[in-house]
């Protein structure tokens, strides 16, 4: 069942264009990547998600009703943490949560969401001596608080440290087996291919492609098998199609009447994908 569905949604900004005909839906429970190079129209995209920008053209529903139909009740739905935190330095992160949590008529405990996100040790620290880490797990603990259906996260992992980053993408794994939605964006192609169920590439406004990021890797990429062997006493290499290996004649000739090193199957990665689809450099 979807929980968003965007069909030809168009936003200008005078003339600038922000999104141009966009259309794409997300599931329940899976964990949904928005990719693209600068200036493609993913901000664009989820401030429209999250009723910042409300004057777009197109049809957009959450959660089974029309965005213009929702009020105040919506924020109970969705937690947003965009890519610079919003939490006040003059509070401690404990202090922080107690006051974002004053606004929900039902709301997690903020210790628990503390612990969540790995500060329970800093909670009752002042966050104007966080580090840019910390303030961003702090500003992704205050999105969790009412408990979301659907979490809207703009670079979740940006400025994290590898075993900050490996929590995060655990809690959100967590939250995507207890049914949550996560819709991301994100530059990092790593983080998109571990994470996400499904990718959408966002190129001048509009949708080019969307696909499991396994599924793409198979589609766009001709897979080839790898071959190191021994002959006339040095090592040579060649490679050949993945597709009928067991058929291939020179394939079966070079395993037969050499020793070999090594077999290994080469795909492309994501960011070779991104690309190919973008046909731009990554930024
Ligand atoms: N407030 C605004 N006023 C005018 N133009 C804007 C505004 N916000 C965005 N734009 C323009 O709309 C286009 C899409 O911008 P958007 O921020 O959605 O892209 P993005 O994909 O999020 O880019 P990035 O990866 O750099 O964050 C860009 O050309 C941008 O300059």
């Amino acid at each position: 069942m979807p929980v968003i569905e965007v069909k030809n949604v168009k936003k200008y900004y005078g003339n600038v264009r922000g999104v141009n005909g966009l259309s794409f839906s997300v599931e329940k429970g899976e964990i949904y990547g928005f990719l693209g190079p600068n200036g493609a129209g993913k901000t664009t995209t989820v401030k429209i998600l999250v009723k910042i920008i409300k004057d777009y053209t197109g049809e957009v529903r959450v959660l089974g009703k029309d965005l213009g139909e929702w009020g105040k009740e919506y924020y109970n739905k969705i937690g947003v943490s965009f890519e610079f935190p919003a939490v006040y330095s003059r509070l401690t992160a404990r202090e922080n949560l107690e006051f974002f949590a004053s606004f929900y008529k039902k709301h997690l405990d903020p210790t628990e969401v503390l612990k969540m996100v790995g500060l329970e040790e800093k909670a009752d620290e002042l966050v104007s001596g966080f580090s840019k880490g910390m303030k961003k797990k702090l500003d992704l603990a205050r999105a969790l608080l009412p408990d979301p259906e659907i979490l809207f996260l703009d670079e979740p992992l940006e400025g994290l440290d590898p075993a900050s980053a490996r929590r995060i993408k655990d809690l959100l794994l967590e939250m995507r087996k207890s049914g949550k939605t996560v819709f991301l964006t994100t530059h990092n192609m790593y983080v998109a291919d571990e994470l996400c169920d499904r990718v959408a590439f966002i190129v001048d406004g509009s949708i080019r492609l969307v696909d499991n990021p396994g599924e793409l890797k198979v589609k766009m990429g001709k897979r080839l098998v790898k071959v190191e062997y021994v002959a006339n006493g040095s090592v040579a290499v060649k490679e050949f199609p993945l597709e009928n290996i067991g058929q291939n004649e020179e394939f079966l000739r070079v395993i037969r009447e050499h020793e070999v090193r090594r077999i290994n199957t080469e795909e492309p990665t994501l960011e070779e994908i991104f690309l190919k689809v973008t046909g731009r450099r990554l930024v």
